[in-house]
């Protein structure tokens, strides 16, 4: 069966399909070259993921319980923000009903035909507030099959409201007020669990500089090669996610994926990475992401705690995991780091002392290795924009093939950059290739990575994508 999606459009190139009255984004007529490419083993692994988790759920109303429930209240929070980085609570003070309008309001502004969305501010927000897909994607692990409102608050107060828009700005501004209440209750707990005042917090996260994000997650005909939303972290301080009853959202515990219990009752709080850096890293920043679904269309609503550009975040504790940055900074930091490696590497740019920052091809950034050190002349976007840049600009990385006993082989990376920690390139290419490995000293070509199987392709674009070494720069051979 073909649904009423783009899924027709491209399927069936000679039957015209009536695009205007759709209100879903032509994702798969834009993005047709990704999705003649091969199939990404990432998002089909995640679209097979069944292992839920059940979050620690925290009963809001204990806080105003007598002082010992409420200092446990707390602590569980505490607790929840350092091993979880996700949370969801019950009792929070949003009004059912107030979350029930937005519901409504939010699935009749999305239903609206794609073309006025896009082509019309239907609610006189920011101009840019529309958003859908992800127009710099490369490959379809990059791609959202989703799209969002991105409002930021000062935009939403109802006094340019047109009648037609009216009801939907005064639900988002009062719904809004609500978050900010609660997110200042939250800020209060969690800054007071690592020891510190959440003034600093609350003065440079206002109005002006916090957003509201309604997302939805159109039905997706082709689920296993495309997310609904990328693997990513929040570059906030807190969100807090309203999500409906569609399964969808996953997380990362311990390096492995759970899809969260879906429970339109609770709204779920996640650490950004502001947090986790204010924290020095106590309170966890976790990457999560949402799966597609072929017959359900999925919303959710995010209330992002974010600062004005100038506000600097900095631990109080000593030694500090990250040095003091300012959020402009980050987001700068964050957007070079999109467009020079296709991935958010994120607050791993901030470390203090830097690890081998190296881009998974699956995840965002191998972050095991965070308290090793690596020579401190290694700084991979120094050599991703200088001219000579990368590994061998003379000398080519030859990635070999060897025949072992029996129908074994053997690849070897030869002609890495000698600064390069070879032992965690090595580290992470196992894990990532599920091979064993080793490195070995040659006499004539020095350390030489050696991986069981055929990984030369592999090798290569992992070289690439870390941003090791240039793809012009590799030589791979045969046998
Ligand atoms: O829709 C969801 O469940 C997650 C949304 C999210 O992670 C985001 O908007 O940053
Ligand atoms: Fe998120």
């Amino acid at each position: 069966m073909v649904m009423e999606t783009q899924a027709a459009v491209v399927h069936s190139e000679s039957t015209p399909i009536p695009m205007e009255n759709s209100s879903y984004p032509p994702f798969l007529t834009t993005h047709r070259n990704l999705f003649e490419g091969c199939c990404e083993a990432e998002v089909a692994a995640a679209a097979e993921e069944h292992h839920y988790c059940d979050l620690p759920l925290i009963d809001l109303g204990r806080l105003h319980g007598d002082e010992l429930e409420a200092e446990r209240c707390k602590r569980d929070i505490s607790a929840a923000a350092a091993d979880w980085g996700f949370f969801q609570i019950v009792n929070h003070g949003v009004p059912a009903k107030l979350t029930a309008r937005l519901r409504e309001e939010q699935a009749k502004l999305f239903r609206q035909p794609f073309k006025k969305k896009s082509g019309e501010n239907l609610l006189d927000f920011a101009d840019d507030s529309y958003r859908w897909g992800t127009p710099s994607a490369t490959c379809l692990r990059q791609l959202s099959w989703s799209e969002a409102y991105h409002i930021p608050l000062f935009s939403s107060s109802s006094d340019k409201s047109t009648p037609r828009s009216s009801n939907c700005k005064h639900v988002i501004e009062k719904y809004s007020s609500a978050m900010s209440e609660l997110a200042n209750r939250l800020l209060d707990t969690l800054a007071e669990g690592i020891g510190r005042d959440s003034t600093h917090i609350k003065d440079n996260c206002t109005r002006s500089t916090c957003y509201l994000r309604l997302n939805r997650y159109p039905p997706c005909p082709v689920p296993s090669q495309v997310f609904g939303l990328v693997p990513h972290t929040d570059s906030d301080f807190l969100t807090i996610l309203c999500p409906d009853r569609v399964t969808g959202l996953q997380l990362k515990k311990d390096s492995k994926w759970f899809t969260v219990k879906p429970n339109p009752n609770t709204l779920i709080i996640n650490i950004g990475d502001l947090f986790q850096a204010w924290s020095n890293g106590l309170y966890k920043s976790v990457e999560h992401r949402v799966v597609s679904n072929k017959y359900q269309e999925r919303f959710s609503v995010a209330y992002f705690v974010c600062p004005s550009k100038e506000t600097m975040i900095q631990s109080n504790v000593e030694p500090a995991k990250y040095r003091k940055f300012s959020f402009g900074e980050y987001r700068q930091q964050v957007q070079q780091d999109v467009s020079l490696t296709g991935y958010k590497v994120g607050l791993a740019s901030i470390l203090t002392e830097q690890p081998v920052k190296l881009v998974n091809l699956k995840d965002q950034v191998f972050m095991s290795d965070l308290d090793d050190q690596i020579p401190a002349a290694f700084d991979p976007f120094a050599e991703a924009n200088a001219d000579d840049s990368g590994a061998g600009t003379k000398e080519y990385v030859h990635i070999r093939i060897q025949q072992r006993n029996g129908r074994k082989s053997l690849t070897t990376v030869q002609g890495l950059r000698k600064e390069f920690s070879y032992s965690k390139i090595l580290k992470d290419l196992k894990k990532e290739f599920c091979c064993n490995g080793t490195v070995v000293q040659d006499p004539e070509l020095g350390q030489v990575i050696q991986l069981q199987g055929d990984q030369r392709k592999n090798v290569s674009t992992f070289l690439v994508q870390a941003g090791i070494v240039k793809k012009e720069h590799i030589k791979i051979h045969g046998f």
